[in-house]
């Protein structure tokens, strides 16, 4: 099923799947799946189309013939874009999670994306950063990873995040927010949040970016995978 080493990395929002991921892809010179961006661009497509999120057929109609690319900028940023239109500002606000986690709680959306997110894995190897890539979409994955933190401090974090880009945003709102979309995440029917039985757990809450990334290569090392 899998045509080249798989590294996944799950967790709920903010616990620094994006970021641990990207340094691990750049380290290994692998590629990089961003499969929250996919279910971004789906919620942000249906704003585009006018389809409703609670219009599951019409969400799922949308997954399916979703025309989203990623190409890199010369910064290394990802410009994600839907039919050719740049959308990688819109798809990082807060109502962008909220859509990508609305629409991604519709089991035939999720059908609909996972052959698009197996494309991904291509020789040398891919970083898959998501909430089910050991579960659901790569569970051969050579490595898994689940990094959490709580609540308030990932909070904390998407608040100092988002305040460095220009958003308005409230702490408590942004506690409030996490905590919905933990619940959402978690309790939904398919691929809910849940840690694969074979996931080595990283806890960040007082733990560096650093400190992090160096158990995470550890463990690749440990697994003879760089
Ligand atoms: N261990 C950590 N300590 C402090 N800040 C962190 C840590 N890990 C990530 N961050 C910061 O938290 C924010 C969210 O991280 P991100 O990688 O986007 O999380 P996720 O992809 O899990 O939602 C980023 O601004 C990132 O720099
Ligand atoms: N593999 C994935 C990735 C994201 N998602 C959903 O998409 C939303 C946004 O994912 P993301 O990884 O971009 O979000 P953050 O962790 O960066 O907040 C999540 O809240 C999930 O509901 C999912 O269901 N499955």
């Amino acid at each position: 099923m899998q045509d080249a080493p798989v590294i996944a990395v799950d967790g709920p929002s903010g616990a620094g799947k994006g970021t641990i991921s990207h340094l691990l892809a750049d380290r290994l010179g692998w590629h990089f799946l961003d499969s929250g961006a996919l279910y971004r661009v789906t919620g942000q497509a249906c704003l585009i189309e006018g389809v409703s999120w609670d219009d599951h057929p019409a969400v799922t109609e949308v997954a399916r013939h979703l025309d989203v690319s990623f190409t890199y900028a010369e910064s290394g940023e990802v410009l994600v874009a839907y039919k050719g239109a740049d959308v990688s500002a819109v798809i990082r606000t807060e109502e962008g999670g909220r859509g990508a986690s609305t629409v991604a709680a519709i089991p035939a959306v999720r059908d609909a994306l996972l052959a698009r997110q197996r494309e991904f894995c291509r020789p040398p190897g891919l970083v898959a950063d998501g909430r089910d890539m050991g579960t659901v979409v790569f569970p051969a994955a050579d490595l898994k990873f689940f990094l959490t933190a709580s609540a308030e401090e990932r909070a904390e974090r998407r608040f100092k995040q988002l305040i460095s880009k220009g958003e308005s945003v409230s702490l408590p709102r942004l506690l409030e927010d996490i905590q919905e979309r933990d619940a959402r995440d978690s309790t939904r029917s398919v691929s809910p949040l849940v840690p694969a039985e074979d996931a080595i757990v990283i806890d960040s809450t007082t733990t560096t970016i650093e400190q992090v990334f160096d158990q995470v290569m550890l463990e690749v090392a440990r697994k003879g995978l760089y």
